[in-house]
């Protein structure tokens, strides 16, 4: 049985149905993407997992267990709308916090400095928020999310308003939690984030479950309507054979859009008869794609 069971929760506001039964299971090391457009249920589904606010129906599992004050020393929360108290000194809040979900104060102590050195900042301890930037902040919001080595993590946008290289240095500390065993349940917009970083995951759209799954699979069942050519010398003629609807020129060669797989050999046929060819790739559809597709569908 997975660690983390979400079994058909609806939540209702007034007369807004903001999640309307959707399910979806999270394993012991693994960080499952919850994806969809603005307002389409990810912070209410991720309240309803952090016992925040409780489902109307469904039911939600933690080891096999409903939802108690008991499961609250589980549970780790990056909120999206980050709230930490600014006049407050880094080491006083975390460790406070901390203390909240059950762990000691020289527990919590030991983990935050271990914490700061990860990310190289140990002389942030004794700071009040105000004084850091907005990226260190960040930071210091996600160690309290996980100071108290949660189980089970809700990453809300974790590395939005970062900088490449703290992308990075977050991302790395993300897959260690993951390795590390926790159950991680994370929302993002960026596409890329999720294709690293995700093994499953469900794309919501207006309260309800679109699409979900294996997201290797979930690939496998999209068409592959774009193709990579590297060539030594130019391809002329390259939109006129039929089947292409597109092509764009990039530093390194050609991107041709295709109606089906089938034009693939066809423009590889043609590529050869005038150019040395160094790259030909029929490539999946980027998870960006199958986003734009499955939305944009349901808009429509
Ligand atoms: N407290 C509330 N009262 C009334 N309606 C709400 C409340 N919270 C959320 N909603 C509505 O429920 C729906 C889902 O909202 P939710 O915040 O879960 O979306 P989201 O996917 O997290 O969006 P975003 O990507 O913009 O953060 C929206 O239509 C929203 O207006």
């Amino acid at each position: 049985m997975k660690p983390l069971i979400v079994e058909n929760v609806m939540k209702q506001y007034a007369d807004k149905t903001a999640v309307n039964g959707i399910s979806f299971e999270v394993d012991k090391g693994e960080i499952y993407g919850l994806l969809g457009a603005n307002g389409a249920g990810k912070t209410t589904t991720m309240r309803m997992v952090l016992g925040l606010i409780y489902p109307d129906s469904g039911t939600i599992r933690y080891n096999g267990q409903p939802y108690s004050t008991k499961q609250l020393g589980l549970l780790g929360y990056l909120p999206e709308e980050r709230g930490l108290y600014p006049k407050i000194r880094v080491c006083d809040q975390i460790i406070y916090l901390s203390q909240l979900r059950g762990m000691s104060k020289r527990d919590a102590d030991q983990n935050l400095k271990r914490w700061l050195e990860r990310f190289e900042v140990p002389e942030y301890y004794g700071k009040k928020v105000e004084e850091l930037s907005k990226g260190n902040q960040q930071k210091i919001q996600f160690i309290a999310a996980v100071n108290h080595k949660p189980q089970f993590v809700v990453l809300d946008e974790a590395f939005s308003g970062l900088d490449p290289v703290n992308v990075e240095v977050l991302k790395a500390t993300v897959k260690e939690l993951r390795d590390s065993g926790s159950s991680i349940l994370f929302s993002t917009h960026r596409m890329e984030h999720v294709e690293e970083l995700c093994r499953n995951i469900t794309i919501l759209h207006r309260s309800n479950t679109v699409l979900s799954g294996n997201l290797k699979e979930l690939k496998g069942q999209f068409p592959r309507e774009r193709v990579i050519l590297s060539t030594r010398t130019e391809v002329k003629g390259l939109e006129d054979i039929s089947g292409v609807t597109l092509v764009k020129n990039h530093e390194y060669g050609y991107e041709i859009g295709i109606q089906s797989e089938a034009v693939g050999p066809e423009i590889l046929r043609h590529a050869l008869e005038q150019a040395e060819v160094t790259r030909f790739e029929i490539k999946e559809p980027t998870l960006n794609e199958i986003f734009i597709k499955t939305v944009g569908e349901r808009n429509e």
